[in-house]
C-alpha cells in the first residue's frame, strides 16, 4: 500500500495587525509570518476501504493539553484529507499518523500545519496529482493560516490571514519560545480584542515599513525593535501572567519579544546561540512556563521526506 511522510513547521507572526470585526465575524490581518524550526510529522498510508483514522503521537506529555487534540474527524489532519478527496472524487481511504511536537493551542498554528501536511501527503498517497496552488485553495477553506504553511519560508499575510505573498528577507534568526503550561483559545483572544475595543474606531491594518526593511537588511537589532501584535494586550488581559514571562527575556538580553499569534507562546528573538541560551536559562524558572524551546527562522514549509 502507498503511504507519504510529511514535515511540517510551525509559524510565528513576526507582526500581526488586526483590524475592525468583518461581517462574517474574522478580522482583517496584516502580518509577516515567518515558519520556524519546530515540526510536526504526517503519514499518510493508503487504506483499501473509503475510512479515513486519525493518530497521535506525542513526547509532550508534559503539556496536558495534549488530550484535546481530537483523534476523530474534528483532527484538522482528517477534515483537510476529507476537503481533498470531495475535490479530486478519489474513493480511497487513508490512516493518518501525527507526530506532535507544536505546542497545542499555542498560538503557532499547530492544528493548521496538520491540516497543510495531510494535504500534501494524501496527494501524493492517493496520486491525486494537485499543484501546489490548487492546494493553497483548499488550505484556505481549512484555516486562516494554512495557506501559509504550505509556503514556508517568510510571507506576508492578509485577508484574515489565508492571502500570502512572497516578501524580500534575508538572514536567519536564533529564536527562543516559551510554552505555557494552558493553552489559549484564539477565537477567544479575538473577542476579548473586540471587547476592548467595542465603541472605538480600530484602524485597518498595515504591515510596519520598520519590520519589512529590517527583514530586507538581515538586521536583528532593527526587527527586534520592530516585532509588534495587536492582539497582546486581549491575550494579557486573559493572562496577565505573560506579562512577566515576556519581562524574563527582555531582562535576559533578548532583542524583542512578542506574543506567537493569538498566545499563549512567547518569543523572543536572540542575537546569537550564546544570547538564546542565555534567554532560555532565564525562562526556566519563569512561573507558568511549561517548557521553553530554542530554534531558526526561516525554515521550509510541509515537505514530503
Ligand atoms: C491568530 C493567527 O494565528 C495569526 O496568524 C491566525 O489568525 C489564527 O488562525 P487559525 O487558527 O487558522 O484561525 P481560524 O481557524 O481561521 O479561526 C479561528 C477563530 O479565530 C477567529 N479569527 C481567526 C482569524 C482571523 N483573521 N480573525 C478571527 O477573528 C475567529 O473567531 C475564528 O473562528
Ligand atoms: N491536528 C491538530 N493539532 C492540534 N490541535 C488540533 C488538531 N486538530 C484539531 N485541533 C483542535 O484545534 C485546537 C487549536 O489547536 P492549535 O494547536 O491549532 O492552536 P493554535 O496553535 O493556537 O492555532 P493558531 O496559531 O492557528 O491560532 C485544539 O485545541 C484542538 O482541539
Amino acid at each position: 500500500m502507498s503511504s507519504a511522510n510529511v514535515r511540517v513547521p510551525a509559524k510565528i507572526n513576526l507582526c500581526l495587525g488586526v483590524g475592525p470585526v468583518r461581517d462574517d465575524g474574522y478580522h482583517p490581518l496584516a502580518t509577516v509570518y515567518q515558519a520556524v524550526d519546530l515540526h510536526d510529522e504526517v503519514r499518510a498510508a493508503v487504506r483499501d476501504d473509503d475510512r479515513i483514522t486519525v493518530t497521535v503521537h506525542t513526547d509532550l506529555d508534559a503539556r496536558s493539553e495534549i488530550a484535546v487534540v481530537p483523534e476523530d474527524d474534528d483532527n484538522l489532519a482528517v477534515k483537510a484529507a476529507r476537503l481533498l478527496r470531495e475535490r479530486t472524487g478519489v474513493s480511497a481511504g487513508a490512516d493518518l499518523a501525527i507526530r506532535k511536537v507544536i505546542p497545542v493551542a499555542g498560538g503557532m498554528a499547530g492544528g493548521s500545519a496538520d491540516a497543510a501536511a495531510a494535504l500534501v501527503a494524501c496527494n501524493d498517497a492517493w496520486g491525486t496529482g494537485l499543484s501546489r496552488a490548487e492546494l493553497e485553495e483548499l488550505a484556505a477553506q481549512l484555516g486562516s493560516d494554512v495557506p501559509f504553511l504550505l509556503h514556508g519560508g517568510n510571507a506576508i499575510g492578509g485577508g484574515r490571514g489565508e492571502t500570502v505573498s512572497p516578501v524580500l528577507a534575508r538572514g536567519s534568526y536564533h529564536w527562543v519560545f516559551a510554552m505555557a503550561d494552558h493553552g489559549l483559545s484564539t477565537k477567544a483572544v479575538f473577542a476579548e480584542f473586540d471587547r476592548i475595543n467595542a465603541g472605538s474606531q480600530v484602524p485597518d491594518p498595515v504591515v510596519p515599513d520598520a519590520l519589512l526593511s529590517a527583514l530586507r537588511a538581515g538586521d536583528a537589532v532593527a526587527l527586534g525593535q520592530a516585532l509588534s501584535n495587536d492582539l497582546t494586550e486581549a491575550a494579557l488581559s486573559l493572562r496577565p501572567e505573560l506579562a512577566d514571562t515576556l519581562a524574563i527575556g527582555i531582562e535576559a538580553g533578548a532583542l524583542g519579544a512578542i506574543l506567537s499569534g493569538s498566545g499563549p507562546t512567547a518569543l523572543f528573538l536572540a542575537s546569537d546561540e550564546q544570547n538564546s541560551l542565555d534567554i532560555a536559562f532565564a525562562l526556566t524558572s519563569a512561573s507558568g512556563c511549561a517548557d521553553v524551546v530554542q530554534s531558526r527562522g526561516p525554515v521550509a514549509g510541509a515537505r514530503l521526506i
